[in-house]
C-alpha cells in the first residue's frame, strides 16, 4: 500500500447558487520516500487537495489513507491527535504567531504529543538545528528574515517527525535566492529524514527538485515525468532524528 493513498476522492464547494467541483473522484498514489510537486492552473483545487490530505478539510466521498491510517474515517478531536503526530504543513506565508519566538512556534505542535519536557526541548531543539536557526532560537518573528520565517516553519512542520509533509507554495513569497535555499533544506528534509514531501507550486524550478511531478488540471492528474521514488535511490541513515 502506498504511504498516501487517495480513492474517488471528491470535493465541491457551494458558493451562492453555484458549485464548483476542483476534485471530482481522483485517485492518487505517493510511496513512502517520494519527492512529489504538485502543479496546475490557478483554482484548480490544488490547495484543497493538501487541506484534503491533512485532515483540514473532509472528502464530500471517496477515501484517503496516509500511512496505513484511514483519515477519512476519523472524528474531528482524533483527527487534531493524527495531524500532530503524522503530517507536517508549510504554509506559504509560514503563519507564525508574532508573540511567540522561533522556540515557541516550533514547539506549538509538540504540546499535542505526549512527550516529557525534556523530549520536547529535545525535539524542538533537533528541529530548529536542521533547518538551521538554532542560534535563532529566542528571536521573534519580525526579527527574522522572510527566508528564516520560513526555516522555523519548515521546523514547526518536521518538529513531530512526520512521515509526510505537505506543503502550499512554500516559497512563493521568496526571492530566488532564499527561494533556492528552501528548496535545498526540503530537498535535503527528503533524503536525509525520510521524510515523504508533496508540494504544490507555480514554479516549474521548484517543480523540477522533486522526483515525481504531477499537473492538476480539470480534475485529473497528469503525470509530467516520473524518475522514481527517491526511496528506491541508496539513503543515508537518518542521523538527526534518531532519538
Ligand atoms: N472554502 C471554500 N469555499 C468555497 N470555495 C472554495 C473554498 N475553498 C476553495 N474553493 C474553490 O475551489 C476551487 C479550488 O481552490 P484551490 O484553492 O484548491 O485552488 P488552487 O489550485 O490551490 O489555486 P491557486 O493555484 O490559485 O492557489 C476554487 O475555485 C476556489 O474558489
Amino acid at each position: 500500500m502506498a504511504l498516501v493513498e487517495l480513492r474517488g476522492v471528491s470535493k465541491s464547494f457551494s458558493k451562492g447558487d453555484e458549485t464548483i467541483t476542483p476534485l471530482d473522484n481522483v485517485d492518487m498514489d505517493i510511496e513512502s520516500g517520494e519527492f512529489v510537486s504538485l502543479m496546475g492552473p490557478s483554482g484548480t483545487g490544488k490547495s484543497t487537495l493538501l487541506n484534503l490530505v491533512s485532515g483540514i478539510d473532509r472528502v464530500d466521498s471517496g477515501t484517503i489513507t496516509v500511512a496505513g491510517t484511514e483519515v477519512t474515517k476519523l472524528s474531528r478531536s482524533r483527527l487534531a491527535d493524527w495531524r500532530a503526530a503524522n503530517l507536517g504543513y508549510i504554509f506559504q506565508t509560514h503563519n507564525l504567531i508574532p508573540v511567540l519566538t522561533a522556540y515557541e512556534n516550533v514547539e506549538l505542535p509538540t504540546l499535542l504529543l505526549k512527550l516529557s519536557s525534556a523530549q520536547r526541548r529535545q525535539r524542538v531543539e533537533l528541529a530548529l538545528e536542521a533547518v538551521g536557526l538554532s542560534d535563532r532560537a529566542d528571536h521573534y518573528p519580525r526579527q527574522l528574515s522572510g527566508g528564516q520565517e520560513q526555516r522555523v516553519g519548515i521546523a514547526r512542520a518536521i518538529v513531530a517527525h512526520p512521515k509526510v509533509v505537505v506543503a502550499d507554495e512554500p516559497t512563493g513569497s521568496l526571492d530566488t535566492e532564499t527561494s533556492e535555499q528552501v528548496q535545498v533544506l526540503l530537498q535535503r528534509l527528503n533524503k536525509e529524514l525520510d521524510i515523504t514531501m508533496l508540494i504544490v507550486t507555480h514554479d516549474t524550478d521548484v517543480a523540477q527538485i522533486a522526483s515525481r511531478q504531477l499537473v492538476l488540471d480539470r480534475g485529473k492528474f497528469l503525470e509530467k515525468g516520473d524518475e522514481g521514488s527517491m526511496s528506491s535511490q541508496p539513503q543515508p541513515t537518518p542521523h538527526l532524528f534518531q532519538q
